[in-house]
């Protein structure tokens, strides 16, 4: 038996080994290196792709609020032009009775009167018939225009149709409303021109007050129109 060449085979097998194992811990190191290098990549792409949503998610939220705020001021338009009267900018018929139920509410709250006056210009088919229509339409603004400076802020003046506009106005006491309604008919017949014409407008005004003709909104504009109605009856027969 040749001891020598079998310590040298032994010897020659363990060194192949040691290689063997020293190349794999080398793949390993390698195989290591690039899990924590991709690891490390995904980890960036992540934050990479969080960083794209957030900024998406705020584009989409900063467009989301423009949007609401112009659906929100097209929403108010519409709400006020189905409150207001085109053709003066005064406030129309539908809104007169909630106006008149808030006031009244109100007037009923503090212990004070209210007075709903109900206005009908006189011979207003006459300004058409004379002047064309256009000089009727430019009348019936004027006619606002002076019944919004006759009024205090608070006051709520309507048109309710053609020639005929509803007045809401606190009062203190019966005098002021009857007050109220001889300044607003002398206002009226101050003379203006109009489409070249001078023309000095005479209305025919009713008052109704809260709470001495009536409580309720329908009872006093009822009550306003039927006075309203006799004023202008007495100045036919005076004719
Ligand atoms: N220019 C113009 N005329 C209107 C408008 N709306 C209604 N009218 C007219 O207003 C007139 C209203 O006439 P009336 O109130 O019935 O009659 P009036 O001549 O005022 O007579 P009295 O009320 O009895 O004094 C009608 O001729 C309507 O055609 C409008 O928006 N513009």
């Amino acid at each position: 038996m040749n001891l020598r060449a079998d310590h040298h085979g032994e010897e020659r097998r363990l060194f192949l080994l040691r290689r063997k194992i020293a190349a794999a811990e080398a793949t390993l190191r390698t195989l290591e290196a690039a899990i924590l290098q991709a690891r490390s990549a995904q980890g960036l792409a992540t934050a990479h792709d969080a960083r794209l949503e957030n900024e998406r998610l705020l584009a989409q939220n900063h467009r989301m609020s423009q949007e609401s705020v112009s659906v929100n001021a097209a929403l108010q338009q519409a709400v006020q032009a189905a409150q207001t009267d085109p053709l003066t900018g005064l406030r129309n018929r539908e809104v007169l009775w909630d106006r008149l139920a808030h006031d009244l509410s109100l007037a009923r709250r503090h212990g004070k009167r209210l007075a709903v006056y109900f206005l009908d210009v006189d011979d207003f088919k006459q300004v058409n018939d004379e002047f064309g229509h256009a000089a009727g339409d430019l009348l019936l603004q004027h006619v606002a225009r002076v019944l919004l400076a006759s009024v205090r802020d608070s006051d709520t003046v309507c048109r309710i149709g053609g020639d005929e506009f509803v007045i809401l106005a606190s009062a203190t006491l019966p005098e002021d409303a009857v007050q109220m309604g001889t300044k607003i008919g002398r206002a009226l017949g101050t003379p203006c021109v109009l489409a070249g014409h001078v023309m000095a407008v005479s209305a025919s005004i009713g008052c109704a007050l809260f709470p001495e003709d009536g409580e309720s909104p329908g009872v006093l504009v009822h009550k306003a129109d039927e006075a309203m109605y006799r004023r202008k009856r007495a100045r036919a027969l005076e004719r």
